[in-house]
């Protein structure tokens, strides 16, 4: 039997009871909880990543539904533990929710939820700010400085790549890809190119309000796009985009890629050795999807192997940790899991 861990009531006298596993910014949840007449048990255990016992701890013997997080192992132990305890709900405080065996939930009755839509935009633009980041080497000139390195303006000094005119690669280009790829092509002036298994039919509408060319050639007889038609009547190069056949022709042609399809096995290591290989030797590659996208090992050879390719990574194939080596490289820039991590200001 698990030990007991520490909790935090709100609403003691509540019907149902409710857990979550983790405190969460705001009241708003907790208000809606309590005026449903749920008694709620806020885990408030310092360790960051709770293990299933802890969780079956929290669980019970009787639990009406759960509030969960992206760090736990939502399968067969724990959906039957909380069917036992009479619970018929979890929630997934992720949009990704590649930490649920879903099956697992439909075989113990229990239903599934997650957040879809609500970090479109903080997520987009982490993956913006990795991919200048990275493209202007600004976490490696910001060393330099502290270092008291600099001694004065050099021609040289920290020459990175200009974005204006290259080509965006977005690979999953849904919600969030799509973001990602709106921010890149207006901000920066980017070509776009994207793969994904369905047709990005908004993001192609906003672009160009014309269906999508899935040539080279005919897409230079396409009719200009609208932002591209923008520019033109200001004197500027037009932006042009197209949907890939394949994931291999974005990896190619993109100067700057950024990761954003679900986790699934179609996806896991969707970056290998192979693809690295096909990548231009200066490009700057993005994930701010999950971290198994890549397989982070052979990411570190290519790195070492090309100081001149450089990464952006939010997520990382064994969170919390990252494979060796991948905190000497220079020409990465890694952060924590912080795409969700912004305040609304309304
Ligand atoms: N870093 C973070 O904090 C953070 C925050 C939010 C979401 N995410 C991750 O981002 C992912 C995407 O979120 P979203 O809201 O854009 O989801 P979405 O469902 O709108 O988009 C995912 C896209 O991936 C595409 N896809 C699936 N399999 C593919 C494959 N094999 N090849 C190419 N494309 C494929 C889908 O067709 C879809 O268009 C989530 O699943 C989650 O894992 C991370
Ligand atoms: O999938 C998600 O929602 C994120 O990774 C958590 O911030």
């Amino acid at each position: 039997m698990a030990k007991p861990i520490s909790i935090e009531v709100w609403n003691p006298s509540g019907k149902y009871r409710v857990v979550s596993t983790k405190s969460m910014p705001g009241t708003r949840w907790i208000r809606l909880l309590t005026d449903n007449d749920c008694r709620l048990e806020i885990c408030t255990e310092a360790k960051t990543i709770l293990s299933v016992d802890d969780i079956l701890a929290l669980i019970g013997d009787r639990c009406d539904g759960v509030i969960g997080q992206l760090t736990e192992d939502w399968g067969e132990v724990l959906f039957s533990a909380l069917k036992r305890a009479g619970g018929t709900a979890f929630s997934n405080m992720a949009v990704g929710y590649n930490n649920v065996d879903v099956e697992a939930a439909n075989r113990n009755g229990i239903a599934v939820g997650n957040t879809p839509g609500v970090l479109t935009e903080t997520t987009a633009e982490l993956a913006a700010s990795l991919s200048l980041a990275a493209a202007r080497r600004i976490v490696e000139a910001d060393q330099f400085m502290r270092a008291g390195l600099y001694d004065g303006w050099l021609p040289h000094l920290f020459v990175g790549n200009l974005l204006k005119g290259q080509t965006v690669g977005v690979i999953g280009a849904g919600r969030i890809g799509s973001a990602y790829a709106r921010m890149m092509i207006e901000g920066f002036k980017m070509n776009l190119i994207y793969y994904d298994l369905y047709q990005a039919t908004r993001l192609e509408k906003f672009v160009t309000g014309k269906q999508q060319c899935a040539h080279l050639l005919l897409i230079a007889l396409c009719i200009p796009p609208a932002y591209g038609q923008f520019l033109k009547a200001n004197g500027e190069q037009p932006v042009t985009w197209k949907r890939a056949a394949t994931m291999e022709d974005v990896l190619r042609e993109a100067d700057v890629i950024s990761l954003h399809p679900v986790l699934d096995k179609t996806t896991y290591h969707l970056i290998n050795p192979e693809r690295l290989a096909i990548m231009k030797k200066e490009a700057v590659l993005v994930n701010a999807s999950r971290g198994p996208v890549i397989d982070e090992v052979a990411l570190v050879e290519h790195l070492k192997a090309n100081p001149m390719f450089r990464v952006g990574l939010d997520v990382f194939e064994d969170e919390p940790y990252m494979k060796p080596g991948l905190a000497d490289m220079k020409n990465a820039v890694v952060v924590p899991h912080i795409a969700s991590a912004s305040k609304v200001y309304i």
